[in-house]
């Protein structure tokens, strides 16, 4: 059994600068560029080492200087390489001149080249000169050093250092932190399948460990402060430089949307369906109108069918001509053509022949009743116009109109004119099957009587399979059999593993609760890893930090399950599925207009700004008619567990970090 590491390591490492000059190595020339490398090196790195790593870095900077000549280049840098430098950075020699041949005394011995880095570097310094073009940068990794060539001048080292820097505790966390060699052999085999089915105590709590070094979360490095700092030895297994930090790292909302957007665009399901129960789908083809509406000339008012040209004065009632009934069909064309006749009709009938206009019973009176052998007699006190009160056919809809396009939401409306038209199943994309699951040893079922202490009701469950259907509206009719409970499942491995896997089979969309924070049985993560590809797994927002996306792909069918596992805080929950499940659910269901309405607002109070994220403030907003525009009242105190902070919002107020703010850890 490993201890697991308590407190923040002390380390010492070993960094090479090496300057690349003839002029300089004569003594014909001042060296300024490793010095003032050193000098950023000493002061602004070993700084974010330690914060962002949790750890107390002894920091010895070797420096050299060395003509342009490759063998002396290659004998300081192997020599470095040997005693597991971490970091390898020589200035000068980059250039186009024929002394300039640092690259080709570099480049050979590199064993894995880092692109990004000399991207990086050119990306920021063509952004200030186009002259950048003409340096040859190099990058790479060699054993536990990272290599990489900067330019010459002092400026642009100092450009070139700053650009790359805030990547360099990651990247040399991960060059140092080999993974499988800190995970017990347990732990080793690929599939996951091929794992021992229960894991003993001692068993999870090592792969706990494993997983601390592998996942403490370096955004509490500030905690850090309030911790001594233990200068005893490790005890951990794995290897010394195992870091606590998040090895995901925090990436923006778009960026996250953007990534998942890309997993599920091609995940649709199309499907005929009757329409009246496509209500919130969306066109999965666009329905155009085969027959013209209305098929026939319909009145528009009740009253009278006339022929304008007969103006005011006495008319003979020859018949009715009822909404789907009366008597004017069986008259003939002779009695239609009378002088002065008319036929009574009722708003939706269908014109008789002859008549051009309706006169409404309003403008009109009787003369004399119908009577067995007499007909009635009206008098027209208003005239009328050609066409008056008439709907022509096709007025409303002509034949071969294009009523629904692919990607249009079906509402009651374009159920309306599917019905209209005689349309009686519609293809559709169907909305994605969704599983629910809740994770947490602390939860226990939400109608639980007694609950244990220290245990909770799960809510999430309820709350997530709520919000689906609530949100259905947006996406698609989603009945019973497309939303699933799955429950609550324990804080263990295989449990979760076959909670996933059974999910995975039957459901497009898993959405879990709980286990992806930096916990020893935060288990949701590693497991995901093994199970599918986890594309990322933190995000740079308040609530929802630690939000996690992956997929799991069935190698034999090729089926793709999207796997949203949102953090367990109540309020994560709801906030994390607005923001990124609900785009993903209504674009797997082909809508067109996938992402929820944008509005700005003014603050009804003043709100709070994080000093480390932007935050999604729950608030609620109404449109003030005095001042025209949308004002928001905060629903108080915005901690991610209150859910009471999510009733009556109807909104999230995005809220950017708050620069400058020191953030409340730095003052522990
Ligand atoms: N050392 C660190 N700790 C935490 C970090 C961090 O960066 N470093 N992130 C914090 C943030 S931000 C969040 S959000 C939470 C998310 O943690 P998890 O996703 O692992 O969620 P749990 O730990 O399982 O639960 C969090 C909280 O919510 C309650 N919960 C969980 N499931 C349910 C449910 N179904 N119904 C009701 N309540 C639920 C659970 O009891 C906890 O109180 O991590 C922070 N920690
Ligand atoms: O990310 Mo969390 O701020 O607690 O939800
Ligand atoms: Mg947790």
């Amino acid at each position: 059994m490993t201890d697991i590491v308590q407190q923040p390591q002390l380390q010492s490492w070993e960094v090479g600068v090496l300057t690349i000059s003839d002029r300089v190595s004569r003594q014909q020339a001042i060296d300024q560029s490793g010095p003032e490398l050193i000098k950023i090196i000493k002061e602004q790195l070993k700084v974010i080492l330690e914060s962002q790593l949790n750890i107390t870095l002894k920091l010895s900077v070797i420096y050299k200087v060395v003509p342009d000549d490759i063998d002396a280049i290659r004998s300081i840098v192997s020599q470095w390489i040997a005693k597991d430098f971490r970091m390898i950075i020589t200035t000068g020699g980059t250039g186009f001149s024929p002394r300039d041949q640092t690259p080709e005394a570099i480049e050979p011995l590199i064993k894995k080249k880092t692109p990004g880095i000399v991207v990086a570097m050119l990306k920021s310094s063509l952004d200030i000169t186009a002259h950048a073009m003409l340096s040859r940068p190099v990058a790479g990794i060699t054993d536990m050093s990272l290599i990489f060539t900067l330019p010459g001048s002092v400026k642009a080292v100092r450009e070139n250092f700053i650009t790359i820097m805030p990547a360099l505790p990651h990247a040399l966390a991960l060059i140092a932190s080999d993974q499988k060699a800190s995970l017990p052999e347990s732990h080793q085999s690929k599939d996951i399948n091929k794992q021992p089915t229960s894991f003993s105590s001692d068993d999870s709590s090592k792969f706990g460990v494993s997983h601390t070094q592998g996942g403490h979360g370096h955004s509490h490095g500030g905690h850090s402060h309030g911790h001594s700092h233990s200068h005893g030895h490790h005890t951990c297994g794995g290897n010394k430089d195992s870091v606590r930090g998040s090895k995901y790292p925090m990436i923006d909302v778009d960026k996250a949307v953007s990534i998942i957007l890309e997993q599920c665009k091609d995940i649709k399901t199309v499907e005929s369906v009757p329409i009246a129960e496509s209500l919130g789908m969306a066109c999965a083809t666009s329905v155009e109108s085969v027959e013209p509406f209305p098929p026939f000339r319909a009145s528009i008012k009740d009253g009278y069918a006339v022929r304008s040209v007969d103006g005011v004065g006495q008319y003979v009632v020859l018949g009715s001509s009822l909404a789907g009934g009366g008597d004017a069909h069986r008259l003939t064309e002779q009695q239609l053509k009378a002088e002065r006749s008319c036929v009574r009709i009722t708003t939706g009938a269908m014109m008789p022949e002859g008549y051009d206009a309706v006169v409404m019973v309003e403008d009109t009176q009787i003369i004399t009743k119908a009577t067995e052998s007499q007909l009635e007699v009206i008098n027209v006190d208003v005239a009328v116009a050609v066409g008056q009160d008439i709907r022509a056919v096709g007025s409303d809809i002509k034949a071969g109109t294009t009523v629904l396009n692919k990607g249009d939401k079906i509402g009651a409306a374009e159920i309306g004119l599917l019905a209209t038209l005689g349309v009686t199943t519609i293809s559709v994309f169907k909305p994605p099957k969704i599983t629910i699951i809740s994770t947490g040893d602390e939860l226990m079922p939400h109608d639980t009587k007694e609950v244990k202490e220290g245990f909770i009701r799960d809510s999430n469950s309820l709350t997530l399979s709520s919000i689906v259907k609530e949100a259905s509206q947006h996406f698609g009719e989603v009945g019973a059999q497309t939303v699933k409970n799955y429950g609550i499942v324990k804080d263990e491995l295989e449990p979760l593993k076959e909670a996933l896997v059974k999910s995975a089979e039957c459901s497009d969309v898993i959405i879990t609760s709980g286990g992806v924070s930096m916990g020893e049985l935060d288990l949701v993560k590693p497991l995901l890893e093994k199970l599918g590809k986890v594309h990322f797994g933190r995000v740079n927002m308040k609530p929802g930090k630690p939000l996690t996306f992956a997929t799991i792909e069935n190698g034999q069918t090729g089926k793709k399950t999207l796997v949203f596992a949102l953090p367990g805080n109540p309020v994560s929950t709801m906030v994390t599925f607005y923001l990124f499940v609900l785009p993903a659910l209504r674009q797997m269901s082909g809508h067109s207009q996938i992402n929820l309405p944008l509005v700005e607002t003014k603050l009804g109070e003043r709100v709070r700004m994080d000093p480390e994220r932007p935050e999604y403030h729950r608030c609620f907003i109404s449109w003030d008619f005095n001042q025209s525009c949308f004002v928001s009242q905060s629903t108080g105190s915005q901690a991610s567990c209150r859910l009471l902070s999510m009733k009556k919002s109807n909104a999230l107020l995005i809220l950017p970090k708050k620069e400058g703010l020191r953030s409340k850890k730095e003052h522990l």
